[in-house]
């Protein structure tokens, strides 16, 4: 009798077909739950602040947890604007919310003001095509899906234009998580700013720059002048196509000056290896780390490979909070009573080194105290996880977390 030989190449094609099997059941798997979840999800609700306003880089900074005061605040900041208005974002969905921006937009436009928009096609290829017809007193650019004539495999061409920013009359300027749509409005929680002072000037000029490096026949805009070397809050902007990432660098180095606590609020949480040990760090040296994250988010693959840094956090002493009844879509940081971050960028890796970002950063003891308020009022929402219920989870849960590890640097 022949025994059949071994050929180790049959043998690793077919453990490879095994792994790549196993997860795609899991996350087909995830897939299923997620959609069950969200047909029988309640309606949200969360705790609110009504927006406070603060004294801060020789302006003024709003802080807004709730949407529609959020859109409200917004839609009256273009109605009432003067010269110019420049929006970017992310998501901008065909609803009530969207539509009553494009109006409003089209009514600054013919009123003379000049309005220049900006919005990520990949991230709107749901919305129907014609919601982004504009008239041609209003000038919209289309972030494209891959930048043109340019390598479809560099990475650097795929970065996601994942900015939420208005700037008003070149006097006022919105940034932060909120993408424009009604869910966003009511059922999210969310962390966004208004700011006045010299720091607008370093928000439009970051819109400016981009605007002008966008493929297209558009006009070209003229370079912002007015920036000052003297604020005590900074902008970061992430910018692929210039391989600039510093809002990765601004956290870092946030963390690792940190000497008393780090209160941390993400909608999704998958960092790299150099933030995970960044926070293990600081908990080590006795800093009070805490990290809410949602419960339950929309991306449900997210929140699984999130699960997958868990147990080293908790072992490390980092503390964990999950985000109950509604999702929380915030993407803040504050340090020590003194630094904050505000802006658009996850901790994940398509945000630090993927895509287009804003992220603003402040020294302030002010807007510190602020956001420590808006951290305990979320805190008294969330269900703390420890590391002793943690490590009892069921063993298929623990098995589909590590077939799934391949996957974090996707995301
Ligand atoms: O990419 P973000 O952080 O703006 O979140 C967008 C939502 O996940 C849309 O599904």
């Amino acid at each position: 009798m022949r025994l059949p030989r071994f050929s180790l190449r049959r043998l690793l094609t077919r453990v490879l077909l095994a792994v790549l099997s196993v997860q795609g059941a899991t996350l087909a798997a995830l897939m299923l739950i997620d959609q069950r979840r969200k047909r029988l999800r309640a309606p949200a609700r969360f705790p609110k602040t009504k927006p406070t306003t603060v004294p801060t880089g020789g302006g003024e900074l709003t802080v807004f947890t709730y949407g529609q005061d959020l859109y409200d605040d917004m839609l009256e900041g273009i109605r009432s604007a003067r010269r110019r208005v420049v929006l970017v974002t992310f998501i901008w969905k065909a609803d009530r919310t969207g539509r009553a921006f494009k109006k409003a937009l089209i009514e600054a436009a013919e009123r003379g003001v000049e309005v220049c928009l900006v919005y990520d096609e990949f991230a709107n290829l749901v919305v129907p095509r014609p919601f982004f017809h504009f008239p041609a007193s209003v000038n919209v650019v289309r972030h494209p899906l891959v930048w043109s004539g340019v390598g479809l495999l560099n990475p650097r061409n795929l970065g996601r234009n994942h900015n939420k920013l208005l700037v008003v009359d070149s006097e006022v300027a919105w940034v932060g998580g909120y993408n424009i749509g009604s869910l966003y409005a009511t059922d999210w929680r969310d962390t966004h700013v208004r700011v006045t002072g010299p720091v607008v000037a370093d928000l439009e000029d970051a819109f400016v720059d981009h605007w002008n490096q966008l493929p297209g026949r558009h006009r070209a805009l003229p370079d912002v002048s007015t920036r000052s070397w003297h604020s005590s809050i900074r902008v970061h902007r992430n910018v692929p196509r210039q391989a600039l990432y510093p809002i990765r660098g601004m956290y870092l180095e946030a963390i690792d000056r940190a000497a008393h606590h780090i209160w941390l609020t993400h909608a999704y949480f998958v960092p790299d290896d150099d933030l995970v040990r960044a926070l293990l760090g600081a908990a080590q040296r006795g800093v009070d780390v805490r990290l809410i994250v949602p419960d339950q988010s929309n991306h449900i693959v997210a929140d699984w490979l999130s699960r997958g840094f868990y147990s080293q956090l908790l072992a490390g002493g980092v503390r964990l909070f999950l985000y109950q009844g509604a999702m929380v879509h915030a993407k803040t940081a504050t340090i020590d009573g003194q630094w904050s971050t505000i802006g658009t960028a996850n901790l994940d890796r398509l945000s630090l080194a993927g895509n287009y970002e804003t992220n603003i950063e402040v020294t302030d003891a002010t807007v510190a105290a602020k956001l420590e308020e808006v951290f305990a009022m979320d805190l008294s929402n969330c269900r703390e996880l420890t590391l002793e219920e943690w490590v009892r989870r069921p063993f298929m849960v623990k098995f589909s977390e590590t077939v799934l590890r391949p996957y974090r640097r996707f995301l």
